[in-house]
């Protein structure tokens, strides 16, 4: 079974907390969003394998360590997932960017998939989706299956706010994923949004209500 995590490091809560409140405007919206987002690929990038290499310092011969992992790939979630894109980058800056576009019908909460562009070696990275909301877990669950079908392996998981439903709906649907989040909330609602949650975070973050 893959990792779940709630990445609480106390800047990541205050941040969060920050742009939860509903009179937060999009410019802070999105600044916080993108520190979070730094803030949580230090996290999820504790494990990256390590190795050892020969390097003249100038007083001397070393043996060091370097990243010896696969290489990286950040695959936002349009549009919301946009939004961590960029914080994350500051930390793995050579990562390559995927996009899966998606955005979930307002009636049935089903997603509906309309955009797809990836590295065309998604099968030899390490994938970090990301997306700022995790509540039904449909969205995130045809992330991957389609991230799957399409050769992908090594698939970690981030979002901001999670709802229990989402987070056993994609663990169940695929175990072998890590997922992490800053923060796991109370439940949905009646519309599926998760409670207290920080609303719609597309809207938030690109000011489109
Ligand atoms: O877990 P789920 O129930 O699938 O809900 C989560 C999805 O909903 C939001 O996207 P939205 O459909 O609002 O699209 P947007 O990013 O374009 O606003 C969010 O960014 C996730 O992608
Ligand atoms: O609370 C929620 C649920 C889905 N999508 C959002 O943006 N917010
Ligand atoms: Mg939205």
């Amino acid at each position: 079974m893959g990792k779940f995590e709630v990445l609480d490091h106390p800047l990541i809560q205050h941040k969060l907390t920050i742009i939860r409140e509903k009179n937060c405007g999009t410019k802070v919206f999105r600044e916080m969003v993108n520190e979070i987002s730094t803030l949580m690929a230090y996290e999820v990038s504790r494990d990256m394998p390590l190795k050892d290499i020969e390097i003249e310092t100038p007083i001397a011969k070393s043996t060091q360590k370097t990243l010896a992992g696969k290489k990286v790939a950040i695959v936002p979630i349009l549009r919301a997932g946009l939004g961590m894109v960029d914080g994350f980058l500051n930390m793995i800056p050579a990562a390559k960017v995927g996009h899966v576009g998606m955005y979930r019908d307002e009636k049935t909460l089903k997603p509906v998939e309309y955009f797809v562009k990836l590295p065309s070696d998604i099968s030899q990275r390490q994938l970090f989706v990301v997306d700022p909301m995790l509540a039904t877990g449909g969205s995130a669950i045809m992330a991957m299956d389609m991230l799957k079908k399409r050769g992908a392996s090594n698939i970690k998981f981030m979002c901001l706010v999670a709802a229990p439903e989402g987070v056993k709906a994609l663990r169940d649907a695929h175990p072998d994923i890590d997922v992490y989040t800053a923060a796991l909330d109370d439940h949905l609602n009646e519309d599926g949004y998760i409670v207290p949650g920080l609303g719609d975070a597309g809207d938030r973050l690109f000011g489109t209500k």
